[in-house]
């Protein structure tokens, strides 16, 4: 039951593989969008080259996406070969194939998306990086010895509630502790969420030391907020967290609903603050003590939460919660909980986003005199 490890069904063409690149290339998502489009040639070599005149046409297009990320060549590549087979009906591509012979001719290799996609200092570059894109490949996952501690079980929430309400509470990671509770919201009230977001999507921005908040191409998705009290459905997923949880939903920052299209992706961060952070603006003052994410869809492929450090990836799955704490018992940050969104291979995902403070929640989790926050301090930036 724990985390299925089930493949991709089929394998991406180059032309989804080009598709992916476009739109993360239309969210300026320029450093992700070259091994997409690198990806994309990468296959349409290991094929041979069709020459149906749909397949030339879309050829035709990625010729731009290439020359525009400073992929010279491999837009020069495409233009031989779509000459090749219709010479007479592609004549205006001349013009171009000239230009770009003389660009490659006198040097101009790399474009500056290049250049930045492969500068030293580049988060892309790093272990760390590297360690998310192969959790989020399932080439690295939990050892057999770590999943075998971990339990599945019916929990009856904190609450008095006269209803019997069992969750199906399912253990992911034992410290720091992740659990997912299925089948907590049904695939009606899923979608019902989905329609109260939509028309009020914008896109998704982080916190900047510097800006405040800003669109940043390391998250892109689109997101709303919603008080807890603006509607039935609203307020029951702040029941359930309540119940699931036992910390104080008044405590909580209002709700956020996030869709992630293809190629869409919120790279490795805290859910928590930096210590050196400004509450001054704040309406609450404290730290995010726990996360819950409801996923309000299924993903066709890719989607997963990953925490690569775990190494633990989560499956979307439509009416589950994904739980945890983000802060040591101490309030210090637990760096373990670093997490990312992988991108969205196929289908569109849909998630609400529940971010509980640390204030008045000490009859749930007492703080501890002594600070324990040593073990997760290795994994600080
Ligand atoms: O999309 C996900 O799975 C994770 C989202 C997330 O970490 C966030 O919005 O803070
Ligand atoms: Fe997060």
């Amino acid at each position: 039951m724990v985390s299925s490890t089930a493949r991709y069904r089929s394998a991406m063409s180059w032309q989804d593989c080009f598709v992916l690149g476009q739109h993360l290339y239309s969210m300026n998502d320029f450093n992700n969008t070259v091994p997409w489009l690198e990806q994309s040639m990468r296959l349409l070599a290991q094929q041979s080259y069709s020459d149906e005149p749909v397949s030339l046409d879309f050829m035709e297009a990625v010729i731009g996406y290439h020359e525009s990320l400073g992929d010279y060549q491999n837009a020069l590549n495409l233009i031989n070969h779509v000459l090749d087979v219709e010479p007479e009906q592609r004549l205006h591509l001349l013009e171009k194939r000239a230009h770009l012979e003389q660009l490659i001719s006198d040097g101009v290799k790399r474009g500056l998306m290049h250049e930045v996609a492969r500068s030293p200092e580049d988060y892309h570059a790093t272990q760390d990086y590297l360690i998310y894109q192969q959790v989020c490949r399932e080439e690295l996952m939990p050892t057999a010895a770590a999943q075998r501690e971990l339990r599945c079980r019916y929990f009856s929430g904190h609450g008095r509630s006269l209803n019997y309400l069992a969750y199906k509470l399912e253990e992911l990671h034992r410290d720091p502790y992740i659990i997912q509770l299925h089948e907590v919201i049904g695939a009606h009230e899923s979608v019902q969420l989905q329609h109260l977001a939509r028309p009020v999507l914008q896109r998704s921005e982080v916190y900047s030391p510097t800006n405040g908040s800003t669109a940043a191409t390391f998250r892109t998705s689109q997101g709303t907020v919603f008080e807890y009290d603006e509607h039935p459905i609203i307020e029951k997923l702040s029941q359930h967290m309540t119940l699931i949880s036992g910390l104080d939903m008044g405590f909580a920052e209002p709700l956020q609903i996030a869709n992630y299209g293809i190629g869409g992706h919120y790279e490795p961060h805290m859910d928590s603050f930096p210590e050196s952070f400004d509450y001054s603006l704040q309406r609450l003052k404290t730290n995010r003590i726990a996360t819950g994410i409801f996923y309000l869809s299924n993903v066709e492929a890719g989607g997963a939460t990953a925490f690569p450090f775990l190494p633990l990836l989560v499956k979307p799955e439509q009416g589950s919660l994904l739980f945890w704490y983000n802060l040591h018992r101490s309030g210090d940050a637990d760096y373990r909980t670093k997490h990312a969104g992988c991108p969205v291979l196929q289908g569109s995902k849909w998630i609400a986003n529940v971010w509980i403070r640390l204030s008045h929640q000490d009859h749930v989790r007492p703080c501890q005199l002594q600070r324990d926050h040593e073990v997760s301090l290795q994994y600080k930036d």
